[in-house]
Formats: C-alpha cells, sequence, structure tokens
C-alpha cells in the first residue's frame, strides 16, 4: 500500500476535541486509514514505508472548503471596488466579463487555485464559464469541485436565454466525475431574478432528471428580495420551493434576508445555506442570520465568494468574519462561537456540497491541512480551535493534502508552478482591462 503519515502534531477531530495524533493515509484510495498514537496506528496498518509529512508543533484539520466562489474572478480583484451589488456587476464586472476568454478564465481559475492550495483549502464551488477549463485547473491542481455554469437570462432574447440554460445543463451532465472523481457538477442559474421564470423551471426540471444539484445566489440584497414578493406575493425561498429548487442536495450562496418561514423552508428541506461574510460586508448587501439560520438546523458553510468582492480565497479570513459578524447581526456575542464557525468551515462545507472530507476519521477522504502554530500570533495556544477562528491565517499553513496526495509541502505548491501562475495570470488580467478600456 502506497501510504502518508502525517506526524508529530495535534489532530482537531469531528467532535470538536483537539488530541495528539498521527494520521496514516492510503494514498491509493485517498482515504484516512487511522488516527492515534504512533503505536496505535502501527497496529491498526499493515506494514511499509510511509512517506511523512511533519506535523511537529502543528494542528492538522480538514481540508478547509470555499462553498461558494467565482474562482476566476481572481483576474478582477481590485479592479471595481466600493460599490452596491447591483451597480457593481452591470456598471464594472459584467462589462469586464464579456471580454473574458477560456484562456483567461483558465489562468485566473489556476489563481485561485493555487491560493486556495497555499491557504488550506481543498475543496470548492464554483460558479463561472468556459467550465472545461476550470475542471482542467481543478485536475492539474488535485482539488476538488462542484463546477457549474452560471446562467443568466436577463437581457437575453429568449434563444440565447436557453442556449445559456442548456450549456449549464450540458456542463453538469459531461463534466460530472471529471478529475478522477474529484469534479462534480450542479445547475448554476445565477438567481432568482437574474434568471426568469420559464427559463429557471425548464432548467430545475431537467437538472432533477439529470440528478445534480441547483447552486444559486438567493436572498443576497433586498433588490433580490422585493421584486419577487411584489410580483409573486411570495418571498424567494418559498419560489424556490415551487420551482422544484428546494432539495435536500442544493446550496444556496448569501441567505442574507431570510424571514423565519424562509428559514423553516430551508431546514425542512435540507437545502444548505453557504453564508459569505466578506462579500455581504463589502457590498453591504446585509448580515445573514446565522446563528438563527444553524439552531433551525440549516447545514451553513462558508464562502469567500469572487476575488473581487473579497478580495482574496483564504477560508480563515471568512471564518473570523463569519464568527464577527455573526454576533452583531444577533447583538449577542456569544452567536457563532469559534467551533461554530470551524465547523462551517469544513464539514458543514462538505455537506453542502455533497462531497467527501471534512472531517479527520478513519474512512474519510485524506483532505487535510496541517497549520503551524508555531508564531508569535498564535502565542500562546490557550484553545486551537480559537486560534483557527480568530487569529490563524491563510499562511500559516505549512502542507495541504486533498484525496491522499500532498499539493504543498513546507508551503512549497507541488502540482502547480507558483510564479509561472502568478505571471501568467498578471498578464491576462493586464491585457483584460485594456481590452475592456478600448472597447
Ligand atoms: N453566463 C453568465 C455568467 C454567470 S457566472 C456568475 C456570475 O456571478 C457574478 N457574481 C460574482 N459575485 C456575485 C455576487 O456576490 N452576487 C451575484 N453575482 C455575483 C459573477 O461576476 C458572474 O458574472 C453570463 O453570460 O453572464
Ligand atoms: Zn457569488
Amino acid at each position: 500500500m502506497n501510504q502518508l503519515r502525517v506526524s508529530g502534531g495535534r489532530v482537531l477531530r469531528p467532535d470538536g476535541r483537539v488530541e495528539r495524533a498521527d494520521v496514516a493515509v492510503d494514498r491509493d484510495e485517498g482515504t484516512i486509514r487511522a488516527v492515534g498514537e504512533p503505536g496505535e496506528i502501527d497496529e491498526a496498518v499493515d506494514g511499509g514505508a510511509a512517506e511523512t509529512l511533519d506535523a511537529a508543533g502543528s494542528l492538522v484539520i480538514p481540508g478547509l472548503v470555499n462553498a461558494h466562489t467565482h474562482a476566476a474572478m481572481t483576474l478582477l480583484r481590485g479592479y471595481a471596488d466600493d460599490k452596491p451589488l447591483d451597480p457593481w456587476l452591470r456598471e464594472d464586472i459584467w462589462p469586464a466579463e464579456a471580454e473574458l476568454t477560456p484562456d483567461d478564465i483558465e489562468a485566473g481559475a489556476e489563481l485561485g487555485a493555487l491560493e486556495m492550495i497555499r491557504s488550506g483549502t481543498t475543496a470548492f464551488a464554483d460558479m463561472y464559464f468556459a467550465m472545461d477549463r476550470v475542471a482542467e485547473v481543478v485536475d492539474r491542481a488535485g482539488l476538488r469541485a462542484r463546477l457549474g455554469h452560471g446562467v443568466v437570462t436577463v437581457g437575453k432574447d429568449d434563444a440565447d436565454a436557453r442556449s445559456d440554460v442548456e450549456e449549464s445543463l450540458a456542463v453538469a451532465r459531461e463534466l460530472d466525475g471529471a478529475a478522477d472523481g474529484r469534479v462534480r457538477t450542479a445547475f448554476m442559474p445565477h438567481s432568482l431574478t437574474t434568471v426568469g421564470e420559464e427559463h429557471l423551471r425548464e432548467g430545475v426540471a431537467a437538472a432533477r432528471e439529470a440528478d445534480v444539484p441547483v447552486h444559486l445566489h438567493a436572498n443576497e440584497t433586498t433588490d433580490e428580495v422585493d421584486p419577487i414578493v411584489d410580483e409573486r406575493g411570495e418571498r424567494p425561498i418559498a419560489y424556490a420551493e415551487d420551482l422544484g429548487a428546494l432539495g435536500p442536495d442544493d446550496f444556496f450562496a448569501h441567505g442574507v434576508h431570510v424571514d423565519g418561514d424562509e428559514i423553516d423552508r430551508l431546514a425542512a428541506a435540507g437545502t444548505a445555506v453557504v453564508h459569505c461574510p466578506a462579500s455581504n460586508m463589502k457590498l453591504a448587501s446585509g448580515m445573514a442570520p446565522v446563528q438563527r439560520l444553524r439552531e433551525a438546523g440549516v447545514t451553513v458553510a462558508l464562502g469567500t465568494d469572487g476575488a473581487a468582492s473579497n478580495n482574496d480565497l483564504d477560508v480563515f479570513d471568512e471564518m473570523r468574519d463569519a464568527a464577527m459578524l455573526g454576533k452583531l447581526a444577533a447583538d449577542d456575542a456569544s452567536a457563532v462561537p469559534a467551533d461554530a464557525v470551524v465547523e462551517m468551515a469544513t464539514a458543514g462545507g462538505a455537506d453542502a456540497l455533497g462531497l467527501p472530507g471534512g472531517r479527520i476519521e478513519a474512512g474519510a477522504a485524506a483532505d487535510l491541512a496541517v497549520v503551524d502554530l508555531d508564531a508569535p500570533h498564535l502565542t500562546p495556544v490557550h484553545d486551537p480551535v480559537s486560534h483557527l477562528a480568530y487569529a490563524a491565517r491563510g499562511s500559516d499553513v505549512r502542507h495541504t493534502v486533498c484525496d491522499g496526495e500532498i499539493l504543498m509541502r513546507d508551503r512549497e505548491v507541488l502540482t502547480l508552478d507558483a510564479e509561472a501562475v502568478r505571471e501568467r495570470a498578471a498578464a491576462a488580467a493586464s491585457d483584460l482591462v485594456d481590452r475592456v478600456e478600448s472597447a
């Protein structure tokens, strides 16, 4: 058996306890074989040499899950800031995206993958276009992802709208299982206001037929809620339910402006919410009721959203922001505590996306990150879970492992050429801006 041993560290277990343990990984299967004291593990695991990752002075955690992003938007990082969602999309982002080529998207997604590996993220959900290129990046980078083509039908004639829906369905059918099964897919209408009702109905029905989940932006701003209430006399989550888009495998980004009835519907349906606190603060979208969602039993995950509204893809920042904003939203400093945000960034994310990982236990996918605690800003260590939520940052991650493969060792990314990726993305971004300005 081809083994990997993560040795000498402390391990965050699924119940939130932190214990001194080694992690034995079966690289052929991409799973964790055993977790325990070195002696116990040797009995549980066949003999034979194992490659070792040193975790001394470090904390071994499940690979983080970025459950909502647009990875290629790294090219638009810092391109247009300080505007509300609707004008930001219409005046700045969509015109720039109109100039994006598949090569650009590949370059931007690769930069995003590099950034995610370097900050301990092993799985993500991505809504964008040219998704065949994004799937190739996921394959090369060694990550796991749930990918979908984002559909927008507003402003399009019926033929164009239909072909966008068809494209999203085709991507969902054809890319599922790519990268040795590490790529899964979803049907991804952009939102309930940017896709027309008939197109939503047809697309969701076809997604159900193809047995792929639905992912969309929901209740992000009041501008996304009010028109639905005005036109239909029902709130967005009730509308989603009526469309058949509120299922146990579906997951919605944002869920900022949800009322009690909508929270109950989400909980009853088992539909997950991906909380994106940095994006919600930056675009002044509002404060999601994370504590209430969790108390109602809704699965809550964390997402960075795109790098144009964050402006990075570091899920450690998202944990801290979620805890801070959750307290403010609940007007209660005990709301959304450290262990809750860590759970949202790990098991909650894996569950929301329906991907393996998120837990360090025998039989689980070998997706993990090793966080170096020997740093001034992480000293002393009264409580490692507190540090994960409040003090650690992506740059504290030493090693990243996904599906049993080492993606980063001692901060050197092994699957991508970091300098080449950065240079290619920087060049693509500057060419893009030139084209937008002369368009
Ligand atoms: N096929 C569509 C592309 C949709 S991809 C998903 C879209 O979500 C946009 N986006 C990024 N962040 C947010 C957000 O926070 N809310 C809503 N949309 C966003 C992003 O810029 C991208 O245009 C088209 O032809 O325009
Ligand atoms: Zn988004």
